[in-house]
């Protein structure tokens, strides 16, 4: 039998040297890649090709609460088995991830794991929105992954200069590529990113043109284009096909329903990163505390004076602060009605 090598499914030195340890525990259990999540069934890669696994009850049943479930992209611990599922009893150290808050057990619920590259797709008709490409790139250096801008539709654009040098104002040290997955200009610039053993997750909105793309990186039609527009999103949910697809040589796309309803909730930490500018000028202010607004000394009023720091991206700075801390608020207080209605629910059952 032709034993597969998972080094080409992106395990690297980083995982490798989280499985020394297991050894000593138990001698049977391999490294394998998550490739789909079903309810709680899961197919995987490891050496021995193409399996399906369930967890091992005793390990994530018990402490269900703590350990964390494996995503889409996650390096496991599984125990082969010739004949039937293979067994899952760990999932390795991520290097990314994104996640969600799921307001039903106030859980962070992880959509897609251990991926190189996220692909910000806007495109360059309508959909594009500076301030959406910033809390795109925020969420984006929050979840470990390298950001990478991608401009579809270029066929439709005519001002594609000015976007671009909009965009390096705010996108510092982010590659940009414009491409057109009709024309297939710009797809070549992206062969930097598409390498053996490589991930990548695309962020962005319906009908960018992420599905054209793939079929365009690929060469071959990988995914379904929707000429028209409809929610399928539900029809998404209840299948069991694979959310990491290989394509081109061991070049890995996770595609997960998650991934499309990342919430903006997990932005907060992220945008940090994108106005390190302004938090760097912040921390010249006289008083620790300012709030840029009256106090005197204020490195971040006098930017904005002075033209170095543009008024409307430290006003979307500010709005995007607002909106994440609401945004966590309203998941939070979901959550709490929706724990209190678990506490009456049980309160009324002891009662019979
Ligand atoms: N002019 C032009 N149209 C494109 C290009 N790429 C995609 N489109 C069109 O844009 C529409 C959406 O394309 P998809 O590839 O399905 O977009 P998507 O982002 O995968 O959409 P979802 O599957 O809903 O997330 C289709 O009508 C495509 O034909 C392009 O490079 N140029
Ligand atoms: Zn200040």
């Amino acid at each position: 039998m032709n034993r597969i090598d998972i080094k080409n499914y992106g395990y690297t030195e980083f995982y490798e040297k989280q499985v020394k340890k297991f050894e000593e525990i138990d001698k049977e259990l391999i490294p394998a890649r998550v490739l789909a999540v079903h309810k709680e069934q899961y197919k995987i890669i490891s050496e021995f090709g193409e399996k399906d696994a369930r967890l091992k009850g005793s390990i994530f049943y018990n402490d269900r609460f703590t350990k964390e479930f494996p995503t889409v992209g996650d390096f496991i611990m599984v125990k082969n088995n010739p004949i039937g599922e293979d067994v899952v009893f760990d999932v390795l150290e991520r290097k990314s991830k994104f996640s969600r808050m799921d307001s039903w057990n106030r859980k962070e619920q992880l959509v897609a794991a251990n991926f190189d590259y996220v692909f910000i797709t806007v495109s360059l008709n309508y959909d594009f929105n500076i301030k959406r490409i910033e809390r795109y790139l925020a969420s984006a250096w929050q979840s470990g992954g390298t950001p990478v801008i991608i401009l579809t539709k270029r066929d439709l654009c005519e001002n594609l200069d000015d976007i671009v040098s909009k965009l390096e104002e705010i996108a510092l040290g982010v590659d940009i590529v414009a491409v057109s997955s009709y024309t297939g200009e710009g797809i070549n610039e992206l062969e930097r990113f598409i390498k053996p053993g490589k991930t990548v997750v695309f962020l962005g909105s319906s009908g960018v043109g992420k599905s054209s793309l793939t079929n365009a990186i690929a060469g071959e039609e990988i995914m379904k284009v929707n000429e028209i527009r409809e929610d399928d999103s539900k029809g998404r949910h209840t299948t069991t096909h694979r959310q990491l697809i290989t394509i081109k040589d061991h070049f890995m796309i996770i595609d997960t329903p998650g991934m499309r309803e990342m919430e903006l909730w997990c932005v907060e930490e992220g945008i940090d990163e994108t106005f390190s500018d302004i938090e760097t000028l912040a921390r010249q202010c006289k008083f620790s505390d300012c709030k840029h607004h009256k106090e005197p000394n204020c490195a971040v009023k006098e930017a904005i004076e002075n033209g170095s720091l543009s008024e409307d991206r430290y006003k979307n700075y500010i709005k995007l602060q607002k909106e994440a801390a609401y945004a966590k608020n309203k998941e939070n207080r979901k959550a709490i009605l929706e724990n209190a209605a678990i506490r009456k629910k049980s309160i009324k059952f002891q009662k019979k």
